[in-house]
């Protein structure tokens, strides 16, 4: 049997149908975890100037990104093969590099990295500004999953949200592994509740409705020109008590280089995460007991195998 192909929902951010489209983020999220947004505010200038930037600073010496590296707050350079291990993969970490830019309202206080002004002057700048218009799509993101669980549209729009900016390359390559590892990402779920996902259109992203089947079914994630991918992670599946998905997804590598750019979105710290009036029932109780999201997010990124 072939690759099969995921058959995502495609929504449209800019209908005026908001009970259509809200429809079919339930039916998205319930099926995959993951859906397509079109019409997402983000424009084409933009993202090509993200991905012009990226790739200036991804050609850098080796010598000269690791100037960045990634500090205890998570923000900076991350080098291939460093992250991303899975518990049974034998030390076989991701072949991806890339970049973590944090909000700067951060409770941590972190503060971000950037690349020297002088060889990349432009970047700071571009990033800043794609930052702004990936938290506003994901706002209007997080309206329509809203109502779809019958809140108030408000609900999930978190007053400091916590967020990371990860600018990702991927060399295409499994050749230039140190320790032998074949994925551009190990299969994985994202921790937090939001991730709204660019790519370059390079194939590679695939996802597994069943973890537990074996052999896992993996599905292709296509690139659809003009939207972006969304999913959502661990926390907004035990805010559903299990009735939106935390996908396993991973990144093959296609022999051709790779960009992406995901943008993760967790609720404020201390936002408490309560099982949501429409997700339970006699038949679905709730699973899990009342946490603040910051000792979930502890304690999932203690397991986790990506820290942010
Ligand atoms: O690069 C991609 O397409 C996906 C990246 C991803 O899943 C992640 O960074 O969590
Ligand atoms: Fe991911």
């Amino acid at each position: 049997m072939g690759p099969v192909s995921a058959n995502l929902p495609v929504i449209d951010l800019a209908s005026p149908d908001i009970a259509a489209a809200t429809k079919s983020v339930r039916q998205g999220l319930m099926d995959y975890g993951f859906l397509y947004v079109i019409n997402h505010g983000i424009d084409e200038a933009t993202l090509k100037s993200v991905y012009a930037e990226s790739k200036k600073f991804f050609e850098q010496p080796m010598e000269e990104k690791m100037k960045h590296e990634k500090h205890s707050t998570h923000r900076g350079y991350i080098p291939p093969e460093t992250e991303g291990f899975e518990a049974d993969s034998g030390g076989k970490g991701d072949l991806l590099e890339c970049f973590h830019i944090g909000s700067s309202e951060s409770k941590a206080r972190a503060v971000n990295v950037w690349p020297s002004a002088e060889r990349l002057p432009s970047w700071k700048e571009t990033m800043e500004s794609y930052y702004d218009c990936a938290m506003a799509t994901s706002k209007k993101i997080l309206s329509l999953i809203a109502l779809s669980l019958d809140l108030d549209a408000e609900f999930f729009q978190p007053d400091r949200p916590e967020t990371i900016l990860r600018i990702i390359h991927y060399s295409g390559h499994a050749r230039e592994s140190k320790y032998g590892s074949d994925k551009g990402a190990n299969p994985h779920t994202d921790v937090g509740m939001l991730t709204l996902l660019s790519t370059d259109g390079t194939p590679g992203l695939q996802i597994c409705r069943d973890k537990d089947a074996r052999p896992q079914l993996w599905e292709d994630v296509h690139h659809i020109d003009g939207a972006l991918v969304v999913n959502i992670g661990d926390l907004l599946e035990r805010w559903t008590n299990n009735v939106y998905r935390s996908t396993l997804h991973r990144v093959l590598l296609v022999g051709k280089e790779r960009y992406s750019v995901a943008f993760f979105v967790w609720p404020s710290p201390d936002t408490m995460v309560t099982c949501i009036e429409s997700c339970r029932s006699e038949e679905n109780p709730p699973r899990y007991p009342p946490i603040r999201t910051d000792e979930f997010l502890e304690q999932i990124l203690a397991s986790a195998i990506y820290k942010y």
